[in-house]
């Protein structure tokens, strides 16, 4: 059994704990590299007691010379770096072989482009880097002959469900329709006007899954199946005419893929993300991930209904975006990252989500996002035009 390196970008949120679990596990298979977070010193301390990796970084200068006095204390040898910088050599080392890709939102762009380029295994949990930059990643992918293993739960089931090889197109090998499975979020079933005094504790108080604010957030507006719609169009070659939006309230299937004999393939499992991590640290082998047996008898049923676009507007902007291609999903995930900060800290209401990324969308031009520059660019002035429609309300 070969010994794996791994660095975890976003080691202290929802995912990278979940990671650290299984990682945690299997001491003979895994040691940990690098362990980033953005500005949770304590909690970075507290995984670099137990893991011992040989870098951690934090975003702050201060809070690195915090955390380097803290280790020193400690015995521990750990390199303490900081910034943007040190995120990048961390997902590109030498000594690295896997790159869990779990930092929040665009920040995660340009560390996970870099284990790209260095032709690492790259678990892909942040999203929003590949609907930012969807054809520069996947080239980049194939240019660098990276393995990428989708961690997002949906995406990884849809992985589960297709053919070894499925790149050159679903219809070629059969494939009809990919199912992706959304849970509706804690508003299933509320009416627009409904949702227009809702908190953001109310928002984050997902129904099956424990995740970070922004993600929780973005399953509540049905966003997140927005940004899901475009990652699966990148990851697996798909038009967005080919997907199809499935509310399934149980959150048991995490997606299917439906072939031309008439047979749907399903992927089933408890609502835990340590199923998917595990998936794509050990691919192509199973490891035990610490995840309980699912239970049919206990879940009983299994529900499946339309998702409700007049009252969640974000899942249209979303496919309307990939339709539109070139910098607008980029647009439209700079203005929604504003606009969930927004809500989360009371200066914008829910429904003012959809509303403030529809009016960015409008405002800013599409153009071909061929290179990186034009994509940041792209990102930069999307926020300018989001913080400007803010101010203005
Ligand atoms: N949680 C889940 O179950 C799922 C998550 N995902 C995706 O995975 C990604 C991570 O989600 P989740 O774990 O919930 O998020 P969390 O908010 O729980 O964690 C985010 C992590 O990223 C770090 N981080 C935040 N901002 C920055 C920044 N500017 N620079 C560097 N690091 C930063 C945080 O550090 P700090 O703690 O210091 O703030 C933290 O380690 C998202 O893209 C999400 O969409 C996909 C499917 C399921
Ligand atoms: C766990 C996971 O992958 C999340 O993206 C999850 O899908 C959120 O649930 P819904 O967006 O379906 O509510
Ligand atoms: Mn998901």
């Amino acid at each position: 059994m070969t010994l794996r390196h791994v660095t975890v970008l976003g080691a202290t949120g929802s995912i990278g704990t979940s990671t650290l679990e299984v990682l945690a596990l299997h001491p003979t298979r895994y040691r940990v590299h690098a362990l980033t977070a953005h500005r949770s010193r304590e909690a970075l301390l507290a995984q670099c007691r137990v893991h011992r990796p040989a870098v951690a970084v934090l975003d702050g200068e201060g809070d690195a010379a915090w955390l380097r006095e803290r280790l020193a204390e400690a015995g521990l040898a750990t390199e303490v770096r900081a910034g943007t910088e040190a995120l990048v050599e961390v997902a590109e080392a030498a000594e690295v072989d896997t790159v869990m890709a779990a930092i929040v939102g665009a920040a995660g762009l340009l560390p996970t482009l870099a284990a790209v380029r260095a032709g690492k295994r790259i678990l892909l949990a942040n999203k929003e880097a590949l609907v930012m930059s969807g054809a520069l990643f996947m080239d980049a992918v194939a240019r660098h002959d990276a393995t990428l293993l989708p961690i997002d739960s949906e995406h990884n089931a849809i992985y589960q469900c297709l053919p070894v090889e499925h790149r050159g197109g679903l219809a070629q090998h059969g494939v009809t329709q990919l199912l992706l499975t959304a849970s509706g979020g804690p508003f299933r079933g509320w009416t627009h006007a409904d949702l227009a005094a809702v908190t953001p504790d109310q928002a984050c108080a997902h129904p099956n899954w424990s995740m970070g604010r922004k993600i929780s957030v973005d399953s509540a507006t049905l966003m997140n199946k927005g940004l899901e719609l475009i990652e699966a169009c990148w990851l697996f070659d798909a038009r967005p005419d080919q997907i199809q939006v499935v509310v399934h309230p149980q959150s048991v299937i995490h997606s299917m893929a439906a072939y031309s004999d008439g047979s749907v393939i399903a992927q089933l499992g408890n609502p835990d993300m340590r199923t998917p991590i595990a998936y794509g640290l050990s691919w192509p082998e199973r490891i035990e991930a610490g995840v309980e047996p699912l239970d049919l008898f206990q879940i009983a049923r299994l529900d499946f209904e339309p998702a409700d676009e007049p009252a969640f507007p974000c899942l249209r902007l979303a496919r309307e975006a990939m339709a539109a291609g070139g910098t607008a999903p980029a647009v439209l995930n700079a203005a929604n990252e504003v606009a969930v900060d927004a809500f989360l800290a009371g200066r914008l209401g829910f429904t003012g989500i959809g509303d403030l990324v529809a009016r960015v969308l409008d405002a800013r031009p599409v153009e071909s996002a061929g290179d990186l520059e034009t994509i940041l660019d792209a990102d930069s002035l999307a926020r300018q035009e989001a913080l400007a429609g803010l101010a203005r309300q």
